[in-house]
């Protein structure tokens, strides 16, 4: 129905700290005018200086949530994702072989950072080129279209990331590195806003530029909380 509000649904654990995970999505998603659903599949204790503690819900409840939703609402874009930057794994290490084998050919898009691409690809980013050729081992595991973040590409000047997209075309998206440990929830924040943009009918590459100058603006508009949680109401 084309006259539906736009709604989307992100699949993720919760952060009690509220900056990155299910919270960071439904701020951002909130943010870019859209309707947000959710499916919680794990509680962190969290807050931005890191993870403490994590508990996976058990299964039927998660099946009992998609089955709520599909009732309910119309869908058209969905983002999932919990590996949290910085060495915390919130991902056991059989999950990493089904989010390779099982969902990134499902997925239009995937939006990796360094080290969850190497752990994806077994390939090492030590420089920009690298994040080229870690984009084409990514986009030959089955999703259309590969987003490579740099973020953690240390000791430049730049933020740059790499768009693979379905047609074999490429593109760098760069902005100045902004010189801040507050990065807490960045990830989900891009994936959430580019989730947003496609439930409202954009384009993907139109979304995945909107998403990087969101994300930047969040990170560049401190605000101050805790240890240092994003700004999602930077525009
Ligand atoms: N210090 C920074 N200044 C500006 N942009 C940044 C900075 N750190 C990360 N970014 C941007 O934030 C997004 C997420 O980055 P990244 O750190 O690579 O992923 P993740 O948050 O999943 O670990 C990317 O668009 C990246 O370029
Ligand atoms: C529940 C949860 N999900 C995901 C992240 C990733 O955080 P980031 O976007 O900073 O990599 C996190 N810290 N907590």
């Amino acid at each position: 129905m084309t006259n539906e509000f736009p709604q989307a649904l992100t699949i993720a654990g919760s952060d009690s700290g509220g900056g990155a995970g299910m919270q960071a999505d439904l701020k951002t998603i909130q943010m870019r005018h859209v309707f947000a659903t959710m499916v919680v599949v794990a509680v962190t204790a969290q807050n931005t200086l890191g993870v403490q503690d994590a508990l996976a819900l058990p299964t039927e409840i998660i099946d009992a949530q998609f089955a709520s939703l599909a009732d309910d609402f119309k869908i058209r874009a969905a983002k999932t994702g919990m590996i949290a930057k910085g060495g915390a794994k919130l991902l056991a290490d059989e999950a990493i072989t089904t989010v390779k084998e099982e969902l990134s050919p499902l997925a239009t898009l995937v939006t990796p950072n360094l080290p969850e691409a190497e752990a994806l690809t077994g390939l090492k980013a030590e420089r920009p080129a690298d994040m080229v050729k870690i984009g084409q081992a990514l986009q030959k595991l089955g999703p259309k279209n590969v987003l490579v973040k740099g973020g953690h590409l240390g000791g430049d000047q730049a933020a740059s990331d790499f768009v693979l997209m379905e047609d074999g075309t490429s593109f760098w998206m760069t902005s100045p590195r902004i010189d801040t440990v507050r990065t807490h929830g960045t990830g989900d924040t891009i994936s959430a806003c580019i989730t947003a943009e496609l439930a409202k009918g954009v384009g993907l590459e139109q979304a995945i530029r909107t998403a990087k100058g969101y994300v930047e603006a969040t990170i560049r508009d401190t605000i101050q909380v805790g240890h240092g949680p994003l700004n999602h109401w930077a525009l």
